[in-house]
């Protein structure tokens, strides 16, 4: 096992570890969220016939002259009706949406024409085409519309409805054990004892978990005890992911490691050139990654953005890289030469357009304010022994929406 790595390495380790998910076919309903196993292909043209883009009138434009004389209205056409051929010399009035008749090579919308009873009067003469959306315009019968790992967003959701997608294939979502672990720790909803406080990481994982979309088991909590580590191991065989939460450190009864140590996980990595988060391990234990993310609530929650949601969603097949854009520091923030620092800003932009950064409060790594009211982190890299006011910063928004 490497010992005390650098962020870089944590994270190609992490990703050389994640495993493609399965695939599943959903109702189309159901695939929101979720990220596309396989390529979609149109099943037929968009738009499928030629379509009106105005309420209007159809026309030959032959049939116009210099486009201000008068054509009867043969006909009216609605959007889901089935049209005649454009008889010659006449206009058809036309809904938008509705088939463009055969014969008509322009729409005149009616705004430029006026209609008394049966006749129309036109005010000029439309360009050729005018106001026809063509048949396979936009997209081609067979065409391939998205790629694998696509991300099912609600505006794809509607692409794939039209193209004829009943139902997808999509990447089943990763089984993520969130297991919190300590003997001080009561229910989120309970009361704390003398000596205890409340568990904020078994909850706040498993939201990240659920916003990186996976699929949560727990979050089960795991006392202090070899035995009971080892009850929890065995409630979470299904698992595709384990994330411990607390327990990785020097302590006497930080005893994750060596819980899953008895069952033979492998080791990637122990501890990383970063703060917060330095003692955070990572391997595999049957092949499955396992996280021990350490447990002060600020270090969980930042390891697994960087670390945990990538590993996720390299398993779904979706893109990993990191997005940063620069920022610039309002304040200092302090960070130990030697270890990256995430700190946790809140941004803005000055006058000038530019993305300026302020540290979100408090940078202890027990402080959760800081990740309530931040935007995202700002990376401060591991060779700076300061970061002073007016520093250009690579900030990473939060992803968790
Ligand atoms: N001698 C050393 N001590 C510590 C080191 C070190 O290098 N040498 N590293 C420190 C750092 S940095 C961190 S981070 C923590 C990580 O420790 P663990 O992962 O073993 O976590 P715990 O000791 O179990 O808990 C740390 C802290 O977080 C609170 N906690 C734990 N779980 C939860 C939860 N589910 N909800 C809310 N709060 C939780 C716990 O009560 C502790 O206060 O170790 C340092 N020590
Ligand atoms: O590395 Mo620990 O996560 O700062 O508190």
């Amino acid at each position: 096992m490497d010992t005390f790595v650098t962020v870089e390495h944590a994270r190609r380790a992490v990703l050389d570890a994640a495993r493609p998910m399965p695939e599943e076919t959903v109702a189309l309903r159901s695939a929101v969220g979720r990220t596309l196993a396989a390529p979609v292909v149109a099943r037929g043209a968009q738009p499928p016939f030629d379509t009106s883009a105005m309420d209007g009138f159809a026309v030959r434009r032959a049939d116009l002259g210099d486009g201000t004389g008068e054509l009867p209205v043969a006909a009216t056409i609605h959007a889901g009706e089935v049209p005649s051929p454009l008889p010659p010399g006449t206009a058809v009035a036309i809904m938008t949406g509705a088939p463009v008749p055969a014969g008509a090579d322009a729409v005149v919308p009616v705004e430029r024409a006026t209609r008394t009873g049966d006749t129309v009067r036109f005010h000029g003469l439309p360009e050729a085409a005018a106001h026809i959306r063509h048949a396979g315009e936009w997209l081609s019968n067979g065409a391939q519309v998205l790629s694998a790992g696509s991300l099912v967003t609600p505006g794809v959701l509607g692409l794939l409805a039209s193209v004829g997608a009943a139902t997808v294939e999509v990447r089943r979502k990763p089984r993520v054990a969130v297991i919190a672990t300590g003997d001080e720790l009561v229910d989120a909803t309970g009361t704390p004892g003398p000596g205890q406080i409340r568990d904020s990481n078994g909850p706040g994982l498993a939201a990240q978990v659920e916003a990186a979309g996976g699929d949560v088991s727990g979050p089960h909590w795991g006392r202090d005890t070899a035995e009971d580590l080892a009850r929890v191991l065995d409630a979470t065989a299904e698992a595709d992911v384990l994330v411990f939460a607390g327990g990785v450190s020097m302590g006497e009864r930080d005893l994750v490691r060596e819980a899953l140590d008895a069952r033979g996980a492998e080791w990637a990595f122990w501890k990383v050139r970063q703060r917060p988060g330095k003692p955070l391990a990572f391997g595999t234990l049957d092949g499955r990654p396992v996280v021990g993310l350490p447990g002060n609530p600020v270090s969980a929650a930042v390891c697994f953005e960087v670390y945990v949601r990538p590993l996720l969603l390299a398993g779904l097949g979706r893109p990993t890289d990191r997005v940063t854009e620069p920022a610039t520091l309002d304040a200092p923030i302090a960070t130990p030469a030697g270890l990256h620092t995430f700190a946790r800003v809140a941004v803005r932009r000055d006058p000038d357009g530019r993305l300026c950064a302020s540290p979100a409060g408090a940078q202890g790594s027990h402080v959760a304010l800081s990740l309530a009211f931040s935007d995202g982190l700002a990376h401060l890299p591991a060779d700076w022994d300061d970061a002073p006011a007016g520093a250009v910063v690579a900030f990473e928004r939060w992803a968790w929406w």
